[in-house]
């Protein structure tokens, strides 16, 4: 494993049996580098393996072969509480939906302060409550908002609920499941700026899972190109989305929405098999 290098996963494999005849390969020996400090996108269309991928980097799904290295250290899935705690540190993860984590009949701090309860034992109940309202003022909410049921919130800020709440563990690294997906343009951007500032405040490291390939301009640093499983493609935001080598990532780029476009149907179902 390279110095600079904060994750590393090396011939992942991972295959769903549906039933006794068939069977999905999610995984087809991936390997990928998340650089420290900087941002690794994972693109692909739908289906093409980005979500197992994150869930086996974080160890919420087992792989069949290969492994992945963490700031140096194999992780391996575990139901484990302290090994859980402990990779808790080191990486969280943001979904598409912060509803998840969000109780309907509690003030929105009560997420960020059962994750202190966990991760901050040497603070006391008034110290949470110093440390939730300073959480949310780096996300860039009030302590009005702190103390809103989720549904007094919009998506975009429920989103910097669900960021707040990973750093309250103050780890090293944020996996962003489609995590800016939902929101509307003019939020998304927002909530990009949120997240470049607080990787350069905390020096964080991303997985930034998306479809998006505006979105992968925005943030990240390099790329990795999925499809059908295998990383196809890998380079810098510019070597891949300015001169990409192979079709499948041609084609996503001239199948991505931008003013003025219209979907190349034809070619696109012939080389995406839809
Ligand atoms: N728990 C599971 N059981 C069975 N099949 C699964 C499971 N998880 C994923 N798969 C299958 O593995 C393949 C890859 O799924 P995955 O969710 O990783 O893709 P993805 O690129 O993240 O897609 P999307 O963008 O739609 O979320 C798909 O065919 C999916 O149906």
């Amino acid at each position: 494993m390279s110095e600079q290098s904060i994750i590393e996963a090396i011939g992942l494999t991972r295959t769903f049996h549906l039933s006794r005849k068939a069977s999905v390969t999610a995984l087809d020996d991936v390997s990928c580098e998340l650089r420290r400090g900087t941002c690794l996108a994972v693109v692909g269309e739908s289906g093409s393996g980005k979500s197992t991928l994150a869930r086996v980097i974080v160890g919420l799904e087992s792989a069949d072969s290969g492994s992945v290295r963490i700031g140096g250290t194999e992780v391996k899935p575990t139901t484990a509480r302290s090994a859980l705690r402990e990779r808790a540190k080191l990486v969280q993860m943001v979904f598409q939906d912060p509803q998840g984590s969000l109780n309907r009949s509690l003030p929105v701090s009560a997420t960020i302060d059962e994750m202190l309860r966990a991760h901050r034992p040497d603070l006391d109940r008034a110290g949470r409550r110093a440390r939730v309202l300073e959480l949310f003022t780096e996300v860039g909410l009030t302590e009005r908002q702190a103390d809103a049921k989720p549904e007094a919130l919009s998506g975009g800020q429920k989103q910097r609920v669900a960021i707040a709440r990973a750093l309250a563990a103050e780890p090293q690294i944020i996996v962003l499941d489609e995590a800016v997906s939902a929101l509307d343009v003019s939020v998304q951007a927002q909530v990009l700026d949120l997240l470049k500032r607080l990787r350069e405040e905390h020096g964080l490291s991303y997985l930034f899972i998306t479809h998006d390939l505006s979105v992968v301009r925005d943030i990240a640093d390099d790329v990795v190109v999925m499809r059908q499983g295998r990383i196809i493609e890998r380079g810098t935001v510019d070597q891949v989305l300015d001169a990409p080598q192979e079709p499948y990532t041609q084609l996503l780029i001239a199948s991505a929405p931008r003013p003025g476009w219209k979907p190349r149907r034809g070619l696109r179902d012939a080389l995406l098999g839809t």
